[in-house]
């Protein structure tokens, strides 16, 4: 997706509200600390004409000190009066933005995190968001105080002397030109940097996640090289931006050096020839060091303006994407009985082949329906549509009679168990995990769930029992156990409808025969849908239905 880049910044604030009141007094405050600013070097030049003409002015040089002093009390007053002011006002924006790009994340479908990568996501969260208040404090609101202090400067010059006055303005524009120069040079090294920022996060999270399979391959030294791939190319970029910015510096100091030297001469030349007071030309030249400041600020607008377009780029292509469909006005499915029916349904993934093609499927209210077939040939994916992580792209699937597509997600989901193939745990406490669903379940609901999941057994053999925490995704548990967690965790909501797949593949034959006992009594009453490939669980069905592969 494009975006013109004068509209991003209009386009962003329909996400992000900037706190235009503290923005507008953070503006009066700078604008008020370069006037202050503005006074010193009128102070100097008197203070000067004291010092060579003591009659020349009404003032004393203890009443001009005394000023200089209550000025400086005052700007620097101000000075950390505006910065916390203006900091806290970003801190709030990045953190108003976070949440936005959070909560958008999270609305998103799961088909388009399948198809992006961690790292990207990581870094619109964190750099990006943190470029674009920084652009609205650091840059916007800092501009108009620069301006003042430029033109404010300019003109004191220009009442004192026009003609070095004007050899200053005319050496105005080839700085900028300058400025934009470098500023262009820099813009595809920080687009460029910032891609390699997300390949090595992405890098990075990938790696954490595989890190079993990499040990146990022992495929550290290759890892070790491609991190030292994308760690040598971040370098880089890095080090190019900081010979760019490293050279800024200087060079603009150089150029002002320059320029201040030639408007010394200039100006000395004047005093010599009795057409400049010394004290006129002790304020001109102060007038002219103030200039620089504005002039090195205005330096750094436009690569910011450049670092920012690339953020908020991202930021708005991401906000862009298609959230799940949004069900505020969809009617809410009613406490179902659980009859499912799934008629001509046509299903295949982004990019891929057709998964399901005119799928039927008719379970019966209080059924338990074993669905069976090979790998890949699309048990998981029914399941999936059952909860609408995705929709049909043909056909109809409903419940109760009641299409799924007119309902809202939030009381569909919450009436469907899925025990998925992947276990997903939090890293806290055994109690927590099994509590996820349902926040305000009670210990002793907590362990009944963990007796028919039958884990209570082996949670109640561990450290802490019920509050032993368990690692990142369940890392100090076996595979049965996080299974046993994560079905427990799921009965605990009771659910009226139950999407078992695969869901005690790793028990072992007693746990498992255990809980086919227990399951009797737990799945009655309700619709279960039982993905395996376990013979021994058939036991459980009243029907077995295969699915073929396409
Ligand atoms: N997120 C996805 N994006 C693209 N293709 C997918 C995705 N998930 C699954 N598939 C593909 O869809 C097909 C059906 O996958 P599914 O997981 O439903 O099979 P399954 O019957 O549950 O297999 P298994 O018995 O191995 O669990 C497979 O060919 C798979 O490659």
């Amino acid at each position: 997706m494009n975006h013109r880049p004068a509209n991003n910044f209009r386009s962003l604030t329909r996400y992000l509200t900037p706190p235009w009141r503290v923005l507008l007094w953070s503006v009066v405050l700078l604008l008020a600390s370069s006037l202050l600013m503005l006074a010193q070097p009128w102070l100097a030049g008197q203070l000067t004409a004291i010092m060579l003409t003591p009659d020349a002015t009404n003032w004393s040089a203890g009443h001009l000190m005394m000023l200089w002093l209550v000025l400086l009390v005052l700007r620097n007053g101000l000075g950390f009066a505006t910065q916390y002011y203006i900091g806290s006002a970003g801190e709030n924006m990045t953190a108003q933005l976070r949440s936005r790009l959070f909560q958008h994340l999270q609305a998103l479908p799961l088909s388009y995190h399948q198809q992006r990568r961690r790292g990207d996501l990581l870094a619109i969260l964190s750099n990006d968001a943190e470029y674009i208040s920084g652009f609205v404090t650091d840059t916007l609101v800092q501009l108009l105080p620069m301006l003042l202090t430029l033109g404010g400067a300019c003109l004191m010059m220009l009442v004192l002397d026009p003609l070095v006055a004007s050899l200053a303005i005319i050496l105005l524009p080839p700085y900028f030109l300058l400025m934009k120069i470098v500023g262009r040079r820099l813009r595809p090294i920080s687009r460029a940097w910032i891609d390699a920022y997300s390949n090595l996060f992405t890098y990075i999270d990938e790696h954490l996640a595989m890190l079993p399979a990499i040990k146990s391959f022992t495929r550290e030294p290759t890892e070790l090289d491609r991190f030292q791939s994308e760690n040598a190319q971040l370098l880089r970029l890095s080090k190019k931006q900081l010979l760019i910015e490293s050279l800024l510096g200087p060079a603009v100091s150089l150029m002002t050096g320059l320029g201040l030297l030639l408007l010394l001469w200039l100006g000395y030349s004047q005093v010599n020839a009795g057409e400049l007071e010394a004290a006129q030309l002790v304020s001109l030249l102060l007038y002219a060091v103030l200039l620089t400041t504005p002039l090195r600020g205005l330096a750094d607008v436009y690569g910011q303006v450049q670092r920012t377009r690339g953020a908020a780029e991202r930021i708005l292509d991401f906000l862009g994407e298609q959230p799940e469909p949004d069900d505020s006005g969809a009617q809410d499915l009613p406490a179902v009985r659980g009859e499912i029916r799934f008629t001509d349904v046509g299903f295949q993934y982004p990019g891929g082949k057709p998964v399901l093609r005119g799928f039927n499927l008719h379970v019966e209210a209080g059924e338990t329906l074993a669905l069976i077939g090979a790998n890949g040939a699309g048990k998981s994916t029914v399941a999936h549509l059952m909860m609408r992580m995705a929709d049909p792209d043909s056909g109809a699937i409903s419940i109760d009679g009641v299409d799924l597509s007119t309902v809202s997600l939030k009381s569909l989901r919450t009436q469907i168990g899925l025990v998925a193939q992947h276990t997903l745990l939090l890293n806290a406490t055994v109690a927590d995990n099994i509590g996820y669903g349902s926040p305000v379940a009670s210990q002793q609901a907590i362990e009944a769930a963990a007796i028919k999941a039958n884990a209570h057994n082996f949670i109640t053999a561990l450290p802490q029992g019920y509050d032993t925490v368990i690692g990142d995704q369940g890392v100090r548990l076996s595979g049965g156990q996080r299974q046993r967690l994560a079905l427990a965790r799921t009965l605990l909501t009771d659910p009226p409808i139950l999407i078992l797949d695969e869901a005690t593949s790793m028990y072992d034959p007693e746990g498992e025969s255990e809980f086919i006992r227990e399951c009797t009594e737990v799945l009655q009453g309700k619709t279960v849908i039982l993905i395996t490939h376990r013979e021994s669980t058939l036991v459980l069905a009243d029907r077995v239905v295969r699915l073929e592969k396409l």
